[in-house]
């Protein structure tokens, strides 16, 4: 048996033409398009190519593209103005702080100066305070990707088991509350399990986000489980989970490859994220 692959890129593309459609009607009906901001602090290689990408889907989409470049020198004052100032602007929407930040910066103290309406990432702690008690609010767009392409191949979540490798606040522990909120049966695994592949062979629905190239193998994996990969990393070969695909195409019923799997749907989340945030504050839900 060879998994059926789950195509991200295609859930991602369509995903997006709703969301266009959805920003004409928006802009007909207000007069404004959804504004996107997003900022590069530095000079990271990695970091401007996914920040490109994501402005130049927004724009693709129809809404207002601002963007912020600061060098790698940038005070945490510095960065603290541009987000004060972003967030005081009618036309801006939603605001994405990219990172990692450099190293000499608060990322979480940085990140909290972004106002929930504008959170279009779901990182502050407002917002994963809110998805903790399951009030609405804007939430994180990798946890938002994978969950959706799971829908998209029918895969019933309430009552499953689903194993999340990773504890990360970008990833990980959103996920797990998110599938809670799904009714699925949530373990969360991480560098310290013992056994991990006794915990991972439990589960139907395998949710890889180590953020460790090929963790995990056929030996990790029961037969017929689903296997979303959300590592991403540049090796010799190309880009890489931290799933080993060959072998793992093996044993499960449905895999995400990478790239082309949950990556695109990253950012058609963020997409539908700064919509939704426009739409919020054209008409603040009573
Ligand atoms: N504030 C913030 N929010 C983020 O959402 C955020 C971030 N910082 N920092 C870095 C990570 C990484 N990330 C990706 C987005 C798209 C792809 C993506 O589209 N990947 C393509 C391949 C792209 C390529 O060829 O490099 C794919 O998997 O098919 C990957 C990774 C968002 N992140």
């Amino acid at each position: 048996m060879t998994a059926a692959i789950i195509d991200g890129k295609a859930v991602a593309a369509r995903t997006n033409e709703e969301t266009a459609q959805a920003v004409a009607e928006f802009t007909d009906r207000t007069g404004t398009r959804p504004g996107l901001a997003t900022i590069l602090v530095g000079d990271d290689a990695a970091s401007a190519v996914y920040v490109e990408s994501k402005r130049r889907t927004s724009v693709r989409l129809g809404m207002a593209d601002f963007h912020r470049h600061l060098p790698s020198t940038a005070s945490r004052d510095d960065v603290a103005r541009l987000l004060d100032e972003l967030a005081s602007d009618d036309a801006v929407s939603g605001i994405l702080l990219q990172l990692p930040l450099p190293e000499s910066l608060d990322t979480t103290g940085l990140v909290d100066l972004i106002p929930p309406s504008k959170d279009v990432d779901g990182l502050t702690t407002a917002s994963a305070g809110l998805l903790a008690r399951g009030l609405p609010g804007l939430r994180p767009c990798t946890p938002l990707g994978a969950v959706e392409l799971l829908d998209s191949s029918e895969v019933t979540l309430s009552g499953s088991r689903v194993v999340v490798v990773g504890r990360s606040e970008l990833v990980g522990r959103p996920l797990a509350q998110l599938l809670l909120q799904r009714d699925a049966t949530v373990t969360t695994a991480h560098s310290r399990t013992q056994d991990l592949p006794a915990v991972t062979r439990d589960a139907d629905v395998l949710v890889v986000a180590a953020g460790v190239p090929g963790l995990i193998g056929a030996e990790h994996v029961k037969k017929g489980a689903v296997v979303i990969d959300v590592g991403i990393h540049r090796t010799e070969t190309g880009l890489a989970g931290d799933v080993r695909f060959d072998e793992v195409v093996g044993v499960a019923s449905a895999i995400t490859p990478v790239p082309g799997g949950v990556g695109p749907m990253t950012i058609a989340m963020l997409m539908r994220n700064t919509l939704t945030a426009a739409i919020m504050v054209s008409e603040p839900q009573q």
